[in-house]
């Protein structure tokens, strides 16, 4: 595990969206061979995608080769709705690049068949290959995309009930009003996570601190399902100073020295 500790949120994107920049064009995709994108919503990516987005109007990047697959999307929520991850990853990204339509992947929510949907999603990353390099965040208690504690660390797509943390955690963006928080939602799971070539994590904020802990510091344990990534080959997680806050000075320090050196550092 690589851990690249920052000062700041806005640190912490503007290094996720260097790194996202790079990995696409040192890849030099092209109609044959896309580059694949796992993608994140939730607050913390926000920056990530607004740098992103200044990046490619310099042209600096280009999406037009580039396959996306979300993480995650509520279960019964109108595609329309200004919630909806549909209209998150729009809003806050797609509209503002050169990605063709169809290149675009999210699971759908108001699917009649909630299995044959996961199962399609499943299937469409394996017609990919592979997906190259996933970005997420984490949740207040540790879940990786929508894979609430104690989901099965080789879980693949499929409905999860939220917990009523998330649920609350989530209702800041549904007028602070839990009850308007959609219960369900489909998201990868963990084990279609771990497929991934890469995965980049990013972590910013105090109240994402125990969730960092568990990641870096605790055992592989489905009750924190972000420490999944101790698992994986080639996983970073870029994080801000307060997201540190309970890590040991030790830990911190030892990553810091890896990070200086720059080699040998997964
Ligand atoms: N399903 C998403 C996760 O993918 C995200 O990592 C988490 C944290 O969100 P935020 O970045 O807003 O703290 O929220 C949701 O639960």
């Amino acid at each position: 595990m690589r851990l690249i500790p920052l000062d700041t949120s806005a640190g912490v994107a503007l290094w996720a969206a260097r790194y996202i920049t790079q990995r696409i064009n040192d890849f030099q995709p092209d109609a044959d061979r896309p580059f694949v994108l796992g993608l994140p919503t939730g607050g913390t990516p926000l920056q990530t995608y607004k740098a992103l987005i200044e990046m490619h109007q310099r042209g600096e990047v280009s999406f037009k080769h580039v396959v996306t697959f979300n993480m995650d999307e509520y279960v019964g929520l109108a595609r329309q709705h200004p919630e909806s991850y549909h209209s998150f990853m729009h809003r806050n990204f797609f509209d503002h690049i050169d990605i063709p339509a169809e290149n675009i992947h999210l699971l759908d929510g108001n699917a009649p068949d909630i299995e044959a949907e996961c199962r399609r999603y499943e299937e469409k990353i394996r017609q990919y290959g592979k997906i190259h390099l996933f970005m997420g965040g984490v949740g207040n208690d540790g879940h990786i995309a929508f894979n609430e504690p104690a989901s099965s660390l080789a879980s693949r797509t499929r409905i999860k009930t939220l917990t009523l943390e998330t649920r609350r955690a989530n209702s800041r963006f549904f007028n602070n009003d839990v009850s308007q928080v959609p219960k369900y939602a489909l998201t990868v799971g963990v084990g279609t996570l771990l497929d991934a070539e890469e995965i980049m994590i990013l972590v910013t904020g105090q109240v994402k601190a125990l969730a960092l802990q568990a990641a870096v510091e605790g055992n592989v344990n489905h009750l924190w399902t972000i420490s999944c990534l101790q698992l994986h080959e080639r996983a970073i997680i870029v994080c801000d100073a307060p997201s540190t806050q309970e890590l040991k000075v030790k830990t911190l320090n030892y990553f810091r020295e890896m990070e200086a050196e720059n080699i040998h550092n997964i």
